[in-house]
């Protein structure tokens, strides 16, 4: 089955809302950064981007049903104090739709806007179709002016069909620990795959794409991984002795959000390790992984957790997997996961 519009319709949605997250982020104020209940940051851009794309995927696609499961809600937004922050998501989004100019609507109000970030309190699961969105992953690198990404998914009966990566501040040219960061050759990326059809990068400028394929190296005392930019939710010393175990020489490259899968997939790095300090219940959410696996898993990688077993994103808004998730290509994945197994054991019996 071809998903050919589906995808054009979230590389639509996934650009505009990268084009109103890349303003704030050039200009964004203290009142633009709010705490969730969780004590989680939110800013409007996060409000912003995921009111867009709900908006852009039901103007594109009116025929289906439409059916979201996106991290952020309204409820916040509906308080009396929150008023002027609600007037400043609206005012984006319409600036930006007008810059756009794809779409011939009168403003959108408030409430058109609350109610398209409401759109996302979808359950998903393994029936039908679902889209699955972080509007932005990575809030704390988007605060910081560093990385982030707009991660929008399809699934259809608990599979991931098709997956989008805006990352508007991933060089075009490869950040892996051998080679400088640099930006010379410019920044904004846009990841797509489909299942079945490979996957595809190409400049957020609208650039033609190119195909990108996972590195094919084969020993892992080259390789060089990925992990989180966040120490504080972060097991970095877990990651250091799996490392260890493998012979990996090189430190590793620590950026924020899914702009890790995106970097994994054309090869920047070999291995992405995951695994995150979180209450005595461990889980992730979909939307924090849906995108960034396909664009892996199509660019020749293996996303699985960290016994082996594939993602499934059919279970509703969480993913139920063990300890952690890990990343890379076929070949260094055995190796891998005895190094891994061996770590979390270890580790276990020396507490
Ligand atoms: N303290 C914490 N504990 C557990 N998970 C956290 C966390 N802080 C952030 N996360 C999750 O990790 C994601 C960021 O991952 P990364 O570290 O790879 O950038 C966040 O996505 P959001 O930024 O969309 O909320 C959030 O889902
Ligand atoms: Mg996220
Ligand atoms: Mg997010
Ligand atoms: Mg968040």
């Amino acid at each position: 089955m071809s998903y050919d519009k589906e995808l054009h319709a979230a590389k639509k949605a996934a650009s505009i809302a990268a084009t109103l997250c890349q303003k704030v982020q050039k200009e964004l104020l203290k009142s633009d950064i709010h705490s969730k209940s969780d004590k989680s940051p939110v800013t409007v851009a996060d409000y912003g981007s995921q009111a867009l794309v709900s908006f852009v995927l039901e103007r594109e696609l009116p025929t289906e049903s439409f059916s979201l499961v996106a991290e952020e809600d309204s409820g916040d937004l509906r308080k009396d104090d929150a008023q002027e922050t609600l007037q400043r998501i609206t005012t984006l989004i319409n600036d930006t739709l007008a810059s756009d100019g794809s779409y011939t609507v009168s403003s959108l109000t408030n409430e058109d806007v609350l109610r398209a970030i409401d759109s996302g309190k979808s359950e998903g699961g393994s029936s039908g179709r679902h889209w699955v969105l972080d509007p932005i992953d990575g809030t704390k690198g988007f605060i910081r002016g560093d990385q982030y990404a707009i991660a929008l998914a399809l699934l259809d009966e608990g599979k991931v069909v098709l997956g989008v990566l805006a990352c508007p501040n991933l060089p075009l040219t490869s950040i892996g620990s051998d080679t400088k960061h640099s930006s010379h050759n410019g920044v904004g990326c846009l990841f797509f795959s489909q299942i079945g059809s490979g996957t595809y990068m190409q400049p957020l400028d609208g650039s033609p794409p190119v195909k990108v394929h996972v590195t094919t190296i084969e020993n892992s005392e080259e390789a060089s991984f990925f992990e989180s930019f966040e120490a504080a939710h972060s097991k970095h010393d877990l990651s250091s002795a799996i490392a260890k175990k493998l012979g990996i020489k090189a430190p590793p490259v620590r950026i924020d959000s899914q702009a890790k899968y995106g970097a994994l997939s054309r090869g920047d790095g070999a291995i992405y390790l995951r695994f995150l300090h979180k209450g005595y219940q461990y889980h992730e959410n979909i939307w924090d992984h849906a995108a960034g696996c396909i664009v892996v898993t199509e660019a020749g990688g293996v996303v699985t957790d960290a016994g082996g077993k594939p993602l499934d994103f059919s279970k509703g808004r969480y993913l139920d997997i063990n300890t952690g998730i890990i990343v890379t290509n076929q070949k260094l994945m055995p190796a891998l996961l005895k190094a891994v197994k061996e770590s979390v054991e270890e580790k276990a019996s020396s507490l």
